[in-house]
């Protein structure tokens, strides 16, 4: 029987078979030619487009002109140390055995870090491909060490990522990141990853970091933790 929903498109018959039939954007349908009636990319005729193009989005952030440079403090991990986690309850800080990401991030020169990680097939997204989600992460992770070179505390305040080829699982990622700017209380990090050593990275993200006071921030939240 196939399902109303698709009922403008060409009949097809994957419509017929359950696990394929929630699958309503797939290239195998657009390939068949049988889209849904709802389908987004189909545009009706006479309707203004949006002027935004998916396909080139990329990052717009910029570090305003006022930001100043980032100054690394005296007792920073030296080039090539490994950083220490910062909360051992951090996701990104415990190892796979323990649920987390099992990054390990090292000093390099100036506000620059460097994050390795093997990518546990249990963060898989897509078949055979890390979810974007944790990406986001090791990006946030990677990215909020650096703001230790400078011996800052800081919690994330916005982050975005471009996603530009898929990455594998149980593939090696590097990520290089850094703080490019601080102005007052933020900090603006960039990050880019690579896979498998390739030269050209397979994501990049952007993030705004608030520096806090630890103690102030969680006092009324660390009673949440578990692992106290
Ligand atoms: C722990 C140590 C470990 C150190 C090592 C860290 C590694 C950790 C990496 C993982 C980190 C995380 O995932 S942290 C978990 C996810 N993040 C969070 O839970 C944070 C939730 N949000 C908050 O608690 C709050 O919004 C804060 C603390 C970020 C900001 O609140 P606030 O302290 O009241 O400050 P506020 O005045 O609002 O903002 C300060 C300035 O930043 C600007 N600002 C604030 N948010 C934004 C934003 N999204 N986009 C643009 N700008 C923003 C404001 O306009 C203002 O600019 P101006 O007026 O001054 O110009």
């Amino acid at each position: 029987m196939v399902s109303r929903r698709f009922a403008v498109g060409r009949r097809c018959s994957m419509d017929t078979f359950p696990p394929f039939s929630r699958l309503r954007w797939s290239p195998v349908r657009r390939r068949r030619g049988c889209v849904p009636a709802h389908d987004p990319l189909r545009r009706p005729a006479g309707r203004v487009e949006p002027q935004l193009d998916y396909l080139a989005m990329t990052s717009n952030w910029t570090v305003p002109g006022e930001a100043v440079s980032p100054v690394r403090h005296p007792e920073a991990p030296a080039p090539g140390e490994s950083i220490p986690a910062h909360w051992h309850g951090c996701f990104g800080c415990r190892g796979t055995g323990d649920g987390g990401l099992g990054l390990d991030v090292r000093a390099g020169e100036g506000a620059e870090v460097t994050g390795e990680i093997v990518v546990d097939p249990a963060f898989e997204g897509g078949p055979g491909v890390i979810h974007g989600g944790v990406l986001s992460s090791v990006f946030d992770e990677v990215m909020g060490f650096s703001a230790k070179l400078l011996a800052l505390e800081v919690v994330t305040a916005h982050l975005e990522v471009d996603f530009r080829s898929p990455v594998p699982v149980r593939s090696a990622l590097t990520v290089r990141a850094r703080v490019d700017g601080v102005l007052g209380r933020k900090l603006y990090a960039s990050a880019e990853v690579y896979v498998n050593g390739a030269a050209a990275p397979a994501g990049s993200a952007r993030a705004l970091f608030i520096t806090i006071d630890q103690a102030v921030h969680f006092r009324d939240l660390v009673g949440n933790s578990t692992r106290i």
